[in-house]
């Protein structure tokens, strides 16, 4: 890894909106652990921005920052603009929050009294939040939930119903927190799914924390690492994992037992199943596409099936970590 890890890298192109998220040396302390240290970020309007990093690096203090609910012990943040502590109505009013481990919907109540109540709070013209229930109830598809209670929901249709009801007042701003922990491959594609096409059709900014790399992939343009409450790299997530050399692997699940597929261009091969049926090929995305390993292999066997581990950012971060001491 080249430079000091701490150093932010090479920011991506920026949109050139005014930004949505904005803080200047931001410090947070609690009694003697400082969870985050002068941290200075902006995410512009209609970024995807995933903002990752260890356990205990201080994610989720800057998004309770940024969302008024903790207040700073010294620096600046603005969020669409107006101060978050000052300005909680106004905040409220244009971000939409969703923290994975905790609901903002009524747990005993049906899922559509939970959206009626949220549409009340936020003040929105009747009519018109019916009309923007339904088609956030449509796009992830949770007609059959309305009538059922939130407590009986599976943990896949609580986090759209989350979702959902953080998007009913139309913010410019959706956090997330988190917001694909313990689901399902499924149930994560099908949020994923949604985050892109609301993004695509309103333009809504997002920002998120997640341990999934799939959900950066998936979701974001740019990653924030932060590391013990420091950025420690602002870039693309290709940009990322070339600094760490993080790798992909490719595992194939082949019809014959196969002598070990060495010697593919661009790949280490891992330890596999001592029959050769299923073999694991690392590779590095700035070398190799999965698509000519693939190639590769099909050459040398016949490929019956195949997967790809992503990069794990628990890993991720161990490696900047690691390139930092
Ligand atoms: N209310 C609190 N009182 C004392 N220490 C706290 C409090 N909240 C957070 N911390 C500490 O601040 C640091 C940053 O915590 P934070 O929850 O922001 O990290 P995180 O990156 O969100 O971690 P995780 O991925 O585990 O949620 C940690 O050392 C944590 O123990």
């Amino acid at each position: 890894m080249t430079g000091t890890p701490t150093t932010p890298t090479t920011p991506t192109t920026r949109r050139g909106g005014s930004p949505v998220v904005e803080t200047r040396d931001l410090v947070r302390d609690f009694k003697r652990t400082r969870a985050v240290d002068h941290l200075s970020i902006t995410v512009d309007a209609g970024e995807a921005v995933g903002y990752i990093g260890a356990n205990g690096a201080g994610k989720s203090t800057t998004i309770k920052m940024l969302t008024g609910i903790l207040k700073p012990t010294s620096g600046t943040v603005r969020t669409c603009g107006r101060d978050p502590l000052t300005d909680r109505v106004e905040v409220a009013r244009r971000v939409g929050v969703v923290f994975g481990q905790r609901s903002q919907l009524w747990w005993d109540l049906p899922l559509g009294e939970s959206f009626t109540i949220l549409a009340a709070i936020h003040r929105l013209e009747p009519a018109a939040a019916r009309a923007r229930a339904a088609r956030l109830v449509e796009q992830l598809e949770m007609g059959p939930q309305l009538s059922t209670p939130v407590r009986s929901l599976s943990l896949g249709q609580r986090m759209r119903a989350e979702v959902a009801a953080a998007l009913l007042h139309r913010p410019e701003l959706l956090v997330l927190d988190e917001p694909t922990i313990g689901l399902d491959v499924l149930s994560k594609q099908r949020l994923r799914e949604f985050l892109v096409a609301e993004r695509r059709e309103r333009g809504t900014t997002l920002l998120l924390t997640t341990h999934d790399m799939g959900d950066i992939e998936r979701l974001c343009d740019r990653v924030l690492v932060v590391d013990h409450g420091r950025l420690a790299f602002d870039g693309t997530l290709p940009g990322l994992a070339a600094t760490v050399g993080a790798r992909r692997v490719l595992v194939v699940d082949l019809a014959a037992p196969t002598a070990p597929l060495q010697g593919i261009p661009g790949t280490a091969l891992l330890a596999g199943e001592p029959d050769g049926l299923r073999q694991r090929l690392a590779f590095d995305p700035a070398e190799t596409t999965a698509a000519e390993v693939l190639a590769h292999v099909s050459a040398r066997a016949e490929v019956r099936d195949l997967t790809i581990e992503e990069p794990d950012i628990e890993d991720v971060v161990r490696r900047i970590y690691a390139a930092s001491r």
